[in-house]
Order: structure tokens, then sequence, then C-alpha cells
């Protein structure tokens, strides 16, 4: 098979259908049976494949997904070539900002749409809160990007949605006055709340502070396939130098961010080959990263809809929930909220793509510059704060009128 051939699918495309116009819960996910498996069947997503090979779509094109997945390698071929081919990504990029204004630059306007509103705040990790970097075990964030979600979280109630195990981002970030969610969202810890029976799968839990949370984890029997998965690809990868298999619990990530661009089109043979063995299983794409996860219609975008359930934030006219992220799961909360029309996602990004965001910021540290970030009780007036987690004295600016001082 010609790994070169031009196809647009890179990845499987889930045919399970999108969220409603409501920012509800999907009916993918409404009631499980009362009995049978622990998870309801319509969770799984519907997958076609084709007859000749059960992976062939996706690995026909898998090497030049590989190849244009990051937008680095793009930069990197133009950067080397000519000064016109710069500038014209630079031209490129402003001309996308007409489409995905700067979120600093569009602060005010941002302010004047939550005046009035709770915000709930939702941030990925990987390439929002810390810059890519070679090694995964080295995206430490930033003191000040630390600082500056320690502090928002203070007003909004805000939550981490990560790709990574839901332990791993914890380390990283380190902050207990938020919610995580790992795995893409397959690994919720929240609050303790009183759920409606939509969600099983949910049980009570113990934070590492040993505070009573909802555990939430829709794929729990999935657990055994993918540690399996995980040393299936460990091993078949072990001669590819630069590849790392990382296991995110519920996933599990083949990075390639350091393997010889000759080597990619074997190394996504591997990856198809293993995922063969296993129909109950897709592919994802990330920044240089393939990613192995159960078929089930769950995704970071219906983690942002379960913790604003969970935190019984659904009344559409008082909440806007922000999602800030930089990579194609990150699309899947995006477009969650555009579709239910409330709220909007923030993209990351200093290259041009479409997105289903509203609004962009070029980087991490453009994140960390962010005014809700930098939020005070003083500096967004009209912009509700999370009484919960007020001091006293903040409860009467919830009806300061709105003005940036
Ligand atoms: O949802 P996220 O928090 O963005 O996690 C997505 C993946 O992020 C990590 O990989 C990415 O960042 C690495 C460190 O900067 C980089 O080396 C890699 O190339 C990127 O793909 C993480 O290691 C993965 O497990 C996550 O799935």
């Amino acid at each position: 098979m010609d790994l070169k051939s031009n196809h647009t699918s890179p990845v499987l495309t889930d045919t399970a259908p999108m969220s409603n116009s409501r920012l509800g819960i999907h009916s993918a996910i409404r009631p499980y049976p009362t009995n049978g498996p622990a998870f309801s069947s319509n969770l799984f997503l519907t997958i076609p494949r084709k007859k000749s090979g059960i992976l062939d779509d996706v690995r026909s094109s898998l090497f030049d997904t590989m190849k244009s997945s990051s937008p680095t390698h793009n930069m990197l071929t133009k950067e080397s070539s000519t000064e016109t081919a710069l500038s014209d990504s630079d031209l490129a990029y402003r001309h996308w900002l007409l489409k995905y204004p700067s979120a600093l630059a569009s602060f005010e306007q941002i302010a004047k749409n939550a005046k009035g509103k709770r915000i709930a705040l939702f941030l990925d990790y990987d390439g929002t809160l810390s810059p890519i970097v070679d090694n995964p075990d080295q995206a430490y964030m930033s003191d000040t990007m630390r600082a500056a979600v320690s502090n928002v979280a203070k007003y909004f109630p805000t939550a981490i949605i990560s790709g990574r195990s839901r332990d791993k981002v914890y380390e990283f970030v380190g902050l207990n006055e938020l919610y995580y969610a790992g795995s893409h969202g397959m690994d919720i810890m929240g609050p303790v709340r009183p759920f409606s029976s939509d969600y099983k799968n949910c049980i009570r839990s113990t934070d590492k502070q040993g505070k009573e949370v909802n555990l939430f984890q829709p794929a729990s029997e999935f657990l055994p396939m993918i540690e399996e998965v995980f040393r299936s690809l460990v091993e078949i990868t072990k001669d590819i130098v630069g590849a790392k298999v990382e296991n995110n619990k519920f996933c599990v990530s083949v990075h390639y961010r350091n393997v010889e661009e000759k080597s990619w089109s074997t190394l996504g043979d591997y990856v198809n080959d293993i995922l063969k063995q296993y129909p109950r299983l897709r592919l994802t794409h990330g920044r240089k990263v393939l990613e192995v996860r159960p078929i089930l219609a769950w995704d970071k975008g219906k983690a942002v809809e379960f913790l604003l359930e969970s935190l019984g934030l659904m009344n559409s006219d008082e909440i806007l929930p922000i999602y800030v992220g930089d990579d194609r799961t990150d699309e899947d909360a995006f477009k969650v909220l555009r579709e239910a029309n409330r709220g909007y996602g923030i993209i990351v990004s200093s290259v041009s793509k479409e997105s289903d965001a509203f609004y962009s910021l070029r980087d991490p540290s453009e994140v960390s510059q962010d005014p809700f970030l930098n939020f005070t009780s003083t500096s967004c007036h009209g912009i509700p704060q999370d009484p919960g987690e007020m001091e006293e004295e903040k409860h009467d600016t919830l009806t300061f009128e709105y003005g940036v001082v």
C-alpha cells in the first residue's frame, strides 16, 4: 500500500451523531441500561471498516497525516527555504486573525459578553498551559502560568481537561483548587453533586487531600486492554529511535516527535498492526502523536458537558463556558460550545488552522497573560465570580457595572 497516497481522511472518522444544539447530555450517553454491561452500548462509536483490511483507510494516509499534523513541520520547511515563504505564513496568520481574533485584543468584547454571567473555565494542558517540548516528561508549566491558573480558580470554577493521565497532569499542575479530567475526559474527578441517573460509572472517591469527590470513568472496562496494548506498543516500537509510548491510563500515546521522518511510516504501520487485533480501539492524532483510545462516544466535549452538569452550571442563560486548547482533540470541546451557541473556544496556535473556536491566542505565554487568568475582584466589573470560592468581601462585586480598570 502506498503510504504517501493523497487521501484526505487521516484517521478514523467518528460516525456517532454529534451533540445536539442544547448543551445538555448527549443522547448517546443518556441513561445506561439498568442491567447488562457497565456502560451503554450506544456509547460506542460506529467506525466503518473496509472489507480489505481493518484499518486500511487509516494506514494508507497515516504517513501524510503524520507529516502534516504538526504546524512546526510546515513552519520549519518554510523557514529554511526563503524569506518570502516566511512572510507568506505571517500574512496567512494575520488573515487568520480576522477569523479568530486575538483573545487579548478582544478582551473588552469578551468581558461585555460575560457581563452578568458566571464563567466556567476549561483549560487543556500541553501546548496551552505548557509549551510543546521534545520530551513529554518535561512539559512543565511556568510559575507565572501556575500563579495565573491558581488565581483564576479563586473566581471561577476551573477545570483542566487533558489527554494525559489525570495523575500525570495533576503532577504537572500541582493545584488543588481545580477539577481534573485526564485521558481526554475519560477520567474525571469532579465535585460531589447529586447526580442524575445519566451517569453510571460514576463513583464516590476521595482526592489526594482526602476530600470527597465524584470519579467518572466511562472507559473503566477498557483498562486491562489499554495496559496490554501499551505493553505491545512499547515492545513493537522499541527499535525505532526516538519513538516513545506513553500510558495515559484510558488511552495510549505513541510519540514520533523525536523519530526521523524516514521511520514515521514504519511506526505508523506498527501501530496499525497492533490495532488490527483490537477492534474496540481506535486511532486519533495529536501534535506529532498517535493516540490509541477506546471506541467510545466520549471526548473532551462530552467532558465539558459532564463537568458543567456536575458543577450545577447547566443553566444556559447564566453560564459562559470558555475552553482554551491547542490541538484537534480540543476541537470536540470547541464544537460543543459553538453548537450550543454559548460560551466559546479559544484556540492556541501560532499558525493558521481551521477551528471551531471563536478567538485565538498565539502560544502559552499569551495564555498566561490572558486577562481572565489574571482576573481580580476589581478588574472586570460585572462578571460574577464564583461565590463559593470568594472571600466574603468580594460578594458585593456581583452587581458592579462592566468596566476594565
Ligand atoms: O490534551 P493535552 O493536555 O494537550 O495532551 C495531549 C498530548 O500532550 C502531550 O504530547 C504533546 O506534548 C508533548 C510535550 O510538549 C510533546 O512532546 C508531544 O509531541 C505532543 O504531542 C502528551 O505527552 C500526550 O500524552 C498527550 O496525549
